[in-house]
């Protein structure tokens, strides 16, 4: 599908936000474990979630759903069924790492596959710390297919090498069919989503964080509520900051400390952000999100321990910076190269089409702002957040910008084109081929 994204000064309006993505993965995993029905209350349409649900089917899962609600009949600990086919993990790195944790631990053999993206991400990162455990894994080439045959385990402690929070909810998944404690060590915070889901306190020492799971506890079935992606929020912020006049307000947006950096980093260069009526709600902190066209950014620098926290959000940073005032630099980021796409090449591609002047860097980006941006034609080339970056990015360009490959946003954000068309006026978004 190719969309076609006319220029809006004005922005106003509260979008429809999908639920978080890495908390309905998540939700739909641990009510599968549990023993009993889980009610998960506003779960996501988008591709990558239900991706999960459908490889959680393929294991003996049942679920309906009623009355806007998800029911998932958990199977309680060991009671996952041997799948008939491989397991089709699409697009989405969360679900085939974290089902690589899950699967590792039960006695029977699965085949965990995705699309020509996903088979091109490192998997090496969790088979380690598995195969360490105990469990049997095999890769194709360092990547997936990975073929699991599931075995006892055995507790392990095991530090990060990359920070990912990918790579530490498939060690504690895997820790709880283990015997004992398996303890996870981090360096630099990620996520926190499976700990607090799990009820895991996190002990800072050294400088480090220590995670432990006991192996064996069982996880009950219980309503669960997945709050508005703050990942999905962060394009209409940068909007919302980048326009020459107008509000957008956001409401039930999960505020989780670990995934708010990008509101910092926005606030650091200028933008209008304020946060209202924050509460907490099953375990995540939740508030409402408010943006004004905020004018006069300036560039940031940023790197180190922040980057985690706003690893998905860096695409739509640099849209940002490429307004702002000033040098903006990205550092330590080279996870980026292994996403959907490698987004430090990919955004750089979008944004020199733009007009921007943009550098490369190993593990970053260094962008030279303030030179206004043109329409192009540009290409998502499969990756959800390019495709909506390069949107917000367009809104601010002079001429249009055709956007190729736009289907993608799909994966975390199916109503993005149509949640943009509604706060950037009627006709601003135009699509070819839906
Ligand atoms: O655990 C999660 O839900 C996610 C963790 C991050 O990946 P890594 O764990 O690979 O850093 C992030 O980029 C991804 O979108 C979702
Ligand atoms: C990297 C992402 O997701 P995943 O790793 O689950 O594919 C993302 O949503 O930007």
């Amino acid at each position: 599908m190719t969309v076609t994204v006319h220029p809006a000064p004005a922005l106003a309006g509260s979008p429809v936000l999908p639920p978080d993505k890495s908390i309905a993965h998540r939700a739909a995993i641990f009510a599968a474990l549990a023993s009993g029905v889980s009610e998960i209350v506003g779960f996501s349409e988008a591709e990558d979630p239900q991706s999960t649900l459908s490889c959680l089917r393929q294991l003996g899962v049942e679920m309906e759903e009623r009355d806007g609600s998800l029911f998932i009949t958990g199977r309680g600990p060991g009671g996952l069924r041997t799948p008939e086919a491989p397991l089709d993990c699409g697009n989405s790195g969360t679900t085939m790492r974290l089902l690589a944790g899950v699967l590792a631990g039960l006695p029977f053999e699965s085949v965990l596959t995705g699309d020509a993206s996903l088979s091109g991400r490192p998997m090496e990162r969790i088979a380690a710390p598995l195969r360490e455990m105990g469990a049997d894994i095999s890769l194709t080439d360092g990547h997936a297919p990975i073929t699991i045959r599931g075995r006892e385990l055995t507790p392990i402690t095991y530090r990060l090498p990359v920070a990912s929070a990918q790579v530490k909810s498939a060690v504690l998944l895997a820790g709880l069919s283990a015997r004992g404690e398996t303890t996870v060590v981090e360096t630099e915070p990620s996520r926190d989503h499976t700990e607090r889901m799990l009820g895991l306190d996190a002990i800072d020492f050294d400088g480090e964080r220590h995670v432990s799971i006991e192996g064996g506890r069982e996880i009950r079935a219980r309503l669960r509520v997945v709050p508005k992606d703050v990942s999905a929020a962060s394009f209409f912020l940068v909007a919302g900051a980048l326009a020459e006049d107008g509000v957008i307000e956001m409401s039930g947006v999960g505020l989780n400390p670990s995934r708010t950096a990008l509101i910092d980093v926005l606030g650091a260069m200028g933008a209008k952000i304020t946060t209202m009526h924050e509460r907490d709600y099953a375990g995540e902190p939740l508030a409402n999100l408010r943006v004004e066209a905020s004018g006069g950014l300036v560039g940031v620098e940023i790197g180190g321990a922040i980057i985690p926290n706003l690893i998905d959000e860096i695409p739509v940073l640099a849209v940002t910076a490429a307004h702002a005032s000033g040098q903006t630099v990205i550092r330590d980021a080279a996870e980026l190269r292994v996403k959907e796409t490698d987004r430090i090449a990919v955004t750089a591609e979008f944004l020199r089409a733009m007009g921007a002047t943009i550098e490369e860097r190993s593990d970053g980006l260094v962008i030279q702002g303030g030179t206004p941006l043109r329409g192009a034609e540009v290409h998502a080339r499969g990756d959800h957040r390019i495709a909506m970056a390069a949107a917000i990015a367009a809104l601010s360009a002079s001429g249009a910008t055709t956007i190729h490959g736009a289907e993608a946003a799909s994966v975390s954000f199916p109503g993005f084109w149509d949640a943009l068309d509604a706060v950037a006026g009627k006709g601003t978004v135009s699509m070819d081929g839906a």
